[in-house]
C-alpha cells in the first residue's frame, strides 16, 4: 500500500467523477499532530526509542530527514512501519542542508530545546504548514528566552543556543498554543530546576507527548486550570510508545460520509478524543455507531439540521475539523453559522465551494460567543452557510491540507467531473488517501505529476 502511495506527488492531478456515496472501511493510524513530535522527543534520550502506529505521511518524512541530518539513526521496520530512533550520535547539521527544509512543515521549531540539550545549539529553517493565518512564532521565541536561550534571526531561519544552559522558568502563555506548550514540554524536561506553565494547551496529542516524555523519565504534572509543572532531570532514556490515533483524519472521513450520503467505518477512531466532534455530528443529523475498534459514520437518510458552531482550543471544537465539516453543512437544510476563533484566515477554501454551488457568505464580525482575537480586525473569520445546495463539479488547486481534503469531499459529493491540481499537499497529513478513496468506491483517475 505504501509503495503505491508514492505515486501521489506534489503536482499530481486527480480527476474525480462525483455523486457516489463513499461506503466501506478505512483505517487511521498515528496522529500527524503527535507522531513528528514524539520523533523529536527521541532526541532528548541517551538511548534508542521505538515509535509504533506511525503513518506514512510527508510530515514524518520531513522530520526523519531533519533528524538524520543531525546524526540520529532512524530505521523503519519494513513490515510494521515502526520507527527506531537512535540519538546517541547526534551532531550539528550543515545549515545549508537544514535550510533545504524551509517551508516544509511547522515541526522544526520544536527541535530547539532538544537540540540545545543534546548538542548545544540549533539552526531552525523558516517554517511551513498550512497558510491559514499569519502563524507567528513569537510565543515560541519568548518561551525559549525565558529558559535562557539566545535567539538570532538569520536569513532563512533562526539560530539558537544557551551559553549559560537552559533553566526552568515560570511561564504564562497569552493563548493556549499547541506548539508553544510542546516547546515548553520539550525544553523543560531536561532544563535545570522547575518549570511552571500556565495557560497551557491540553489537546489529546499534547497529553500523548507528556506520556512519551514520562516514559523517558520526565517528571510532568498536568494540573487543572491549564497548568503544567515540570521538574527538570539531567538525563532521559528512550521510550516505546504507540501513537494515539489521528482524530483529525477520522473527522475528515466522517464528514465525507455525511456529505456523500455514505457509510464509512473508521477503524482506529477514538471516541474519547473526539467527543466534541461526535456531539456536533449527532446534532447535525449524522449517524454514529461507536465500537471498540473504531466508529461507523453514516448518513441515516432524511434531512440534515443546520448548526451554530465555534472552533476553539481543546476541549472545544477543533479547528482542523472545521473545513471538512463545512462541506457537510452545505447539505444541511437551513442556515448554519461557523465562527473560527483559532486561525484568522481559515475560510479561503470556501471560494472553491462557492464555484461548486455552495452558498457561503464570509463575515468580519464574530458570529458567536467565544472571546476571539480576530473581531474588529478585518479578518473574514465567520461563515454563514445556507443549504441544502446541490454541488456540481469544478476545477480547483489544493490550497492546504484540510482545505484540500474538503475540496475532495465536495468533488466526491458533487454531480459531474472535478479536476484537482496540487493534490500532493494532502499527503502531508492523510496516508494512502487515494487507496482509501478507491476502497470506498470513489471514481477517479490520478495523474502522477513530478
Ligand atoms: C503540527 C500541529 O500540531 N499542528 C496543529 C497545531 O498547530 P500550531 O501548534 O501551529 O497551532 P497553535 O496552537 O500554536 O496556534 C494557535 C493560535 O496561536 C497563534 N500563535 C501560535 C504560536 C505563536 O508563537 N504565536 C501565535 O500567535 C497562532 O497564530 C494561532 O492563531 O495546533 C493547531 C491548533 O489546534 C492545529 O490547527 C494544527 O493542526
Ligand atoms: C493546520 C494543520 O496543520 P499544520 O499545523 O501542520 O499546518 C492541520 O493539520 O490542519
Amino acid at each position: 500500500m505504501g509503495a503505491s502511495e508514492e505515486k501521489v506527488r506534489m503536482s499530481s492531478v486527480l480527476t474525480i467523477r462525483g455523486g457516489i456515496p463513499l461506503t466501506g472501511k478505512v483505517t487511521v493510524r498515528g496522529a500527524k499532530n503527535l507522531v513528528p513530535k514524539a520523533m523529536v522527543a527521541a532526541l532528548l534520550g541517551n538511548e534508542p526509542s521505538r515509535l509504533r502506529n506511525v503513518p506514512e505521511i510527508q510530515d514524518v518524512d520531513i522530520v526523519t530527514s531533519l533528524l538524520q541530518l543531525h546524526g540520529v539513526a532512524v530505521e523503519r521496520d519494513a513490515t510494521t512501519g515502526d520507527l527506531t530512533l537512535d540519538p546517541t550520535n547526534a551532531k550539528t547539521a550543515r545549515v545549508a542542508d537544514i535550510d533545504a527544509h524551509a517551508g516544509d512543515s511547522r515541526i522544526p521549531i520544536l527541535l530547539c530545546g532538544p537540540l540545545i540539550h543534546s548538542i548545544g545549539e540549533a539552526f531552525i529553517p523558516d517554517l511551513g504548514g498550512c497558510r491559514i493565518g499569519d502563524r507567528p512564532i513569537d510565543y515560541h521565541l519568548d518561551v525559549l528566552r525565558q529558559f535562557g536561550a539566545v535567539v538570532d534571526k538569520r536569513p532563512g531561519g533562526i539560530s539558537i543556543s544557551a551559553p549559560r544552559g537552559l533553566r526552568g522558568a515560570k511561564i504564562t502563555l497569552p493563548y493556549p498554543s499547541v506548539g508553544a506548550t510542546e516547546q515548553v514540554l520539550l525544553t523543560a524536561t531536561r532544563a535545570e530546576g522547575v518549570t511552571e506553565l500556565k495557560g497551557a494547551a491540553i489537546e489529546p496529542e499534547i497529553m500523548d507527548l507528556v506520556a512519551v516524555l514520562q516514559k523517558m523519565g520526565a517528571i510532568i504534572a498536568v494540573l487543572n486550570d491549564r497548568t503544567i509543572r515540570i521538574e527538570g532531570v539531567p538525563e532521559l532514556g528512550g521510550y516505546t510508545h504507540r501513537a494515539l490515533s489521528d482524530r483529525n483524519e477520522a473527522a475528515s472521513w466522517a464528514s465525507a460520509a455525511l456529505a456523500t450520503h455514505g457509510d464509512i467505518f473508521v477503524e482506529g477512531a477514538s471516541q474519547r478524543d473526539m467527543m466534541t466532534f461526535l456531539n456536533v455530528y449527532r446534532k447535525l443529523g449524522g449517524g454514529l455507531s461507536i465500537e471498540d475498534e473504531g466508529i461507523r459514520f453514516f448518513h441515516p437518510g432524511g434531512k440534515l439540521s443546520p448548526l451554530v458552531l465555534e472552533t476553539d482550543v481543546h476541549p472545544g471544537f477543533m479547528t482542523d475539523w472545521q473545513q471538512p465539516l463545512v462541506v457537510a453543512l452545505t447539505q444541511a437544510e437551513g442556515v448554519s453559522i461557523v465562527h473560527e476563533t483559532v486561525y484568522e484566515n481559515r475560510f479561503g477554501f470556501t471560494e472553491a465551494l462557492g464555484r461548486m454551488g455552495a452558498t457561503i457568505q464570509l463575515h468580519r464580525e464574530c458570529l458567536g460567543s467565544v472571546p476571539c482575537r480576530f473581531g474588529q480586525r478585518n479578518f473574514l473569520h465567520s461563515a454563514v452557510i445556507s443549504g441544502a445546495t446541490p454541488l456540481h463539479g469544478a476545477d480547483f488547486d489544493v490550497p492546504d491540507l484540510r482545505g484540500g481534503f474538503s475540496h475532495l469531499i465536495a468533488a466526491l459529493a458533487a454531480d459531474g467531473v472535478s479536476r484537482a491540481t496540487g493534490v500532493g499537499v494532502i499527503r502531508r497529513g492523510y496516508e494512502y488517501f487515494t487507496e482509501k478513496l478507491g476502497a470506498l468506491g470513489a471514481d477517479f483517475d490520478l495523474e502522477e505529476g513530478q
